[in-house]
């Protein structure tokens, strides 16, 4: 028999020793759903579920005689959750479903890890993996992870009206490991459930988007979102797949959020209905600003000192990911009308990639100590030799921009 530990070597070692200690509390408890897919798919662990056959007030009993902080997290799902070192260990008692609205379930505790395993949503996240190493597969979910298959277990109609989230979710492992010919007959069962997704909050469509959207398949999973339906259902005022394929080809970073503005007719309403972040609606908002045409005839000319004073002045409004970001959309848009294709958007990305972030070299305490009393005219005086700084390509350094601003101090009226 394998120690099951064995098997956890990509896991940072404090969760190791989590787990070991978890083991030698409750023998009988498993590893289960994202943890044992993304160990057997060599991939991240992003957080650690455990089921038992334990009731969770004997969860809790045994953890607190072990002098594990352990907390009641959702007691009538059966949850419980241990903390150690600062780090969540959820320990949920094996369940089977008694009703669902497809929201709420009631459920009842079962000793039976099958029926625990026939409720989860996927083959490949009913995976269960025990304190000795054994791997309990119920439904053939190694088979299919390792051939890239994203099946439902079981009725993929019930599995989608128990949860509609499950649609989004369907998408997102198939941008992250699906291969081949998907499963028709999940599709048919999401394309007919479809309107479900109306029923979904608003943030819990944004996350399973954003992940759907940072999955490797990104382009063939749209597409089959698309012929479900269910492009249509959460992007408001529609989207189309062209202009993202085009940047895709290009080879633009998988960056979520300039693949959903590549991707939707209406990004702005997009964002507002989903209810991302702000930082995030910011990102958007600034990668939609379109360069001028006096700066895209500077692109067109290539590399030279021009270009750099350019875009260092365009580095010193704005974050360089959000530049990078609209060249790459700005390149896909327009490189058909580029004399040569493109390749200037290349050339003025590496010219950008190279060239340090320039920071304006005056506070206001150098107007101060150059005699202006306080007040709003210090900001004045700084934003006018700013100006200045940046008509020079952000060239000037602290000793050329405190002169300029003695010399503008000296034109003053009195
Ligand atoms: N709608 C859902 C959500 C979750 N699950 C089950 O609960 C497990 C844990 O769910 P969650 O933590 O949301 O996702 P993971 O599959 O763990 O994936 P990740 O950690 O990458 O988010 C899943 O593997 C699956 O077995 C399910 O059956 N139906």
């Amino acid at each position: 028999m394998t120690d099951g530990l064995a098997l956890l070597g990509q896991l940072p070692p404090q969760s190791q020793a989590a787990i070991r200690l978890l083991w030698q509390i409750l023998p009988d408890a498993r590893l289960v759903g994202g943890v044992v897919r993304d160990l057997l798919a060599n991939r991240p662990i992003t957080d650690v579920d455990m089921a038992t056959p334990q009731p969770p007030e004997a969860v809790l009993h045994a953890l607190q005689q072990a002098g594990v902080r352990a907390v009641p997290t959702g007691l009538e799902h059966g949850t419980v959750t241990a903390v150690i070192d600062a780090a969540p260990y959820e320990i949920t008692t094996l369940r089977r479903d008694e009703e669902t609205d497809g929201r709420h379930a009631r459920v009842s505790w079962t000793a039976d890890w099958q029926e625990d395993a026939q409720r989860r949503d996927f083959t490949i996240n009913a995976l269960s993996l025990d304190r000795a190493g054994g791997l309990h597969d119920y439904f053939g979910g190694q088979a299919d992870l390792a051939a890239g298959h994203v099946r439902f277990v079981g009725d993929a109609v019930l599995r989608i009206q128990e949860d509609a989230l499950r649609i989004l979710r369907y998408f997102r492992f198939q941008a992250r490991y699906g291969r081949g010919q998907p499963d028709g007959s999940a599709l048919q069962a999401i394309s007919s459930q479809v309107a479900l997704l109306r029923g979904l909050s608003v943030e819990r469509i944004w996350s399973e988007l954003k992940r759907i959207l940072a999955g490797p398949q990104v382009v063939e999973t749209l597409h089959l979102m698309e012929q479900a339906g269910v492009l249509a259902e959460i992007m408001p005022g529609g989207a189309s797949l062209a202009r993202l394929e085009r940047l895709v080809a290009t080879g633009a970073p998988r960056d979520p959020l300039l693949l959903l503005v590549a991707l939707a007719h209406q990004p702005r309403q997009v964002v507002q209905r989903l209810k991302v972040s702000r930082a995030e609606s910011d990102f958007v908002q600034a990668l939609l600003r379109c360069f001028t045409q006096e700066e895209k005839k500077l692109f067109a000319q290539g590399a030279g000192e021009a270009l750099d004073d350019a875009l260092r002045v365009l580095l010193s409004e704005e974050p360089r990911q959000v530049l990078l970001g609209r060249l790459w959309l700005a390149e896909g848009d327009d490189a058909p009308v580029m004399a040569d294709g493109g390749a200037s958007f290349r050339t003025v990305r590496a010219c950008l990639e190279a060239l340090e972030t320039p920071e304006f070299p005056l506070a206001g305490r150098d107007v101060l100590a150059a005699g202006l009393p306080a007040g709003p005219q210090v900001g004045h005086m700084l934003g006018q030799v700013r100006q200045w700084w940046r008509a020079g390509g952000c060239r000037a350094g602290r000793v050329a921009c405190l002169a300029q601003l003695a010399a503008v101090l000296h034109a003053q009226p009195h």
